[in-house]
Order: C-alpha cells, then structure tokens, then sequence
C-alpha cells in the first residue's frame, strides 16, 4: 500500500461532531474475572470527516465501535449520535437508529449469499422501512464502479468487489455515520486501495463521516485523523496521518 498520503483528503476539518463518547466505560464480566475494555474514553468524531482507530491488540478498539454504532451499551459515561444519548433508547428505538442512521462494513463483508448484488444493497435500507428508487440504487452501484455486476451473486463477485457492494450498501442510506470494523482485513493491497479510495471518497466527495478500525498504518494514511487505544484509553490523536507517522506511534504503544 502506499506510503504517500492520498490526495483529496480535506485541510480543516468541520467542527460539527457527528458521534462523540464522554466518559465511556465498558466492562465486561464481574468479580474476579472482569475485564475493562475501556475505561473512560472521551473522544469527538467530527462530521465529515474520515477517523481510524487503531491500537494493539484488545485495547478496546471494536468494543469502542460497537458502543458507538449501538451494537453494545457502555456500563458507564455517555455515547452520543449527534444530539442523541443512546443511552436513553430502548433496544426497539436503538435498533431503528442504527438501521436509518449508521452504515456498517464488516471484514468479513456480511453479504446475503442468496441476493443479488443490487438486493444486497437495498435490503437494509428496505427492512428500515426507507424506501429506494431503482435510480438511486444505480448510482451507488455506478459510484462504487460495479456496472454490470448488479444481479451477480456474491460467490460470483470476487472479495474486493463483495467488499465495493457491503460499501454501497452502508451508502445508499446517506446515514449520518458509517462505521468500518477491519474493512480491508481479508483483501489483497490491491482491493484494499480501492474500498479505502471509496470510503475516502463518501467523506471527501459525499460529506459523510467515516470511523474505522483498522491495524494496518497505509489504511490509516487514507484517513483525516487517528485515535490511538491502549489499555481502553485514548492514547493519542494524530491529525492528517501519513502510514509512516502511524507506524512510529505504534511502535511507542507497543513498546
Ligand atoms: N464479549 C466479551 N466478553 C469478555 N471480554 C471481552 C468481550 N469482548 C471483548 N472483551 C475483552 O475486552 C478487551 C478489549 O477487546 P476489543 O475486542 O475491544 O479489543 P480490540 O482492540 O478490538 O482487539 P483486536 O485488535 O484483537 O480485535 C479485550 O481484553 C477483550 O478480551
């Protein structure tokens, strides 16, 4: 992957904050055999703007992510989506939000086998009751360059392109957060710069807001700015990241 920053990221950042977490802490188990998984994380995620999280190994860096998409509640401190305090929502609303307002790319892309690429991407956003005209579902297809692979199923598409429609599909909702948990962790360089050029590009070219867990510094490099974990506490945050700055500020949390 390349060491050099890709071009199009923006200089200044918005100062709108579309998620933000105070004082999130999450436990796991109890007694003698609990396990902090974070232990009071207050961090910002501006709006528009494309954030990595990374850190060694259970620092906290998927736990931090499920608090934040409302896949899992912190044991204490707040997590906000915008002005929304998940904690104040019951699992029916929490689960409506998460399905209208966040998009989700998984590693191991989470697609349908029996869909088409095209159901693949309008299913959510239709089992959220939003309704999607054909032209719209085309233009996300177009953007992320699979014309012509629409009713292909996804043992029919190769990783990358399965990859490009679990993007599309996190798109076709305009949510006002998309959330990336290892989205190039089973894909070749290669495949990798594109789906990273893509999410780029919804934060560059489309304003949405981006925050991914990643381990890899050149992904890190496509992305505004990076929270760094350790022991489930903010460690560090870095402002336009090059692969190399990242790699060094690994080294120092592992060291
Ligand atoms: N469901 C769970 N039950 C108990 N402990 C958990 C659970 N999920 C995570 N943990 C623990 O919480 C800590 C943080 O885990 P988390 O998965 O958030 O870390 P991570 O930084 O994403 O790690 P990795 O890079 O290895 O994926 C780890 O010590 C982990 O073992």
């Amino acid at each position: 992957m390349s060491q050099t920053r890709p071009s199009g990221r923006q200089a200044t950042l918005v100062a709108d904050v579309a998620a933000r977490t105070e004082a999130a802490s999450k436990v796991y188990g109890r007694g003698g055999s609990a396990v902090t998984a974070l232990d009071g994380v207050t961090v910002d995620f501006p709006a528009g703007a494309f954030t990595a999280v990374m850190g060694p190994s259970g620092s906290g860096k998927s736990t931090l992510m499920h608090c934040l998409a409302g896949l899992d509640r912190t044991t204490a401190g707040k997590v906000y989506l915008g002005d929304v305090d998940l904690g104040t929502l019951d699992e029916r609303r929490l689960t409506a939000l998460r399905r209208t307002r966040i998009g989700f790319v998984f590693q191991s892309f989470n697609l349908l086998p029996t869909l088409s690429a095209a159901e693949n991407i309008s299913l959510p956003a239709e089992l959220a009751g939003i309704r999607l005209d054909a032209a719209r579902v085309d233009r996300v297809i177009d953007a992320v360059g699979l014309r012509g692979r629409s009713a292909h199923r996804p043992s029919q598409l190769s990783g990358g392109q399965q990859q490009r429609v679990a993007v599309a599909r996190a798109l076709v909702t305009d949510p006002d957060l998309i959330v990336a948990d290892e989205p190039t962790g089973n894909l070749d360089s290669r495949a990798s710069g594109d789906v990273l050029g893509l999410l780029r590009s919804a934060v560059t070219d489309f304003g949405r807001t981006v925050v991914m867990v990643t381990h890899d510094p050149g992904a890190a490099g496509y992305a505004d700015r990076v929270v760094f974990l350790a022991d489930g506490r903010i460690a560090d945050v870095m402002t336009e990241p090059t692969a190399d700055r990242v790699l060094d500020a690994m080294k120092g949390l592992t060291r």
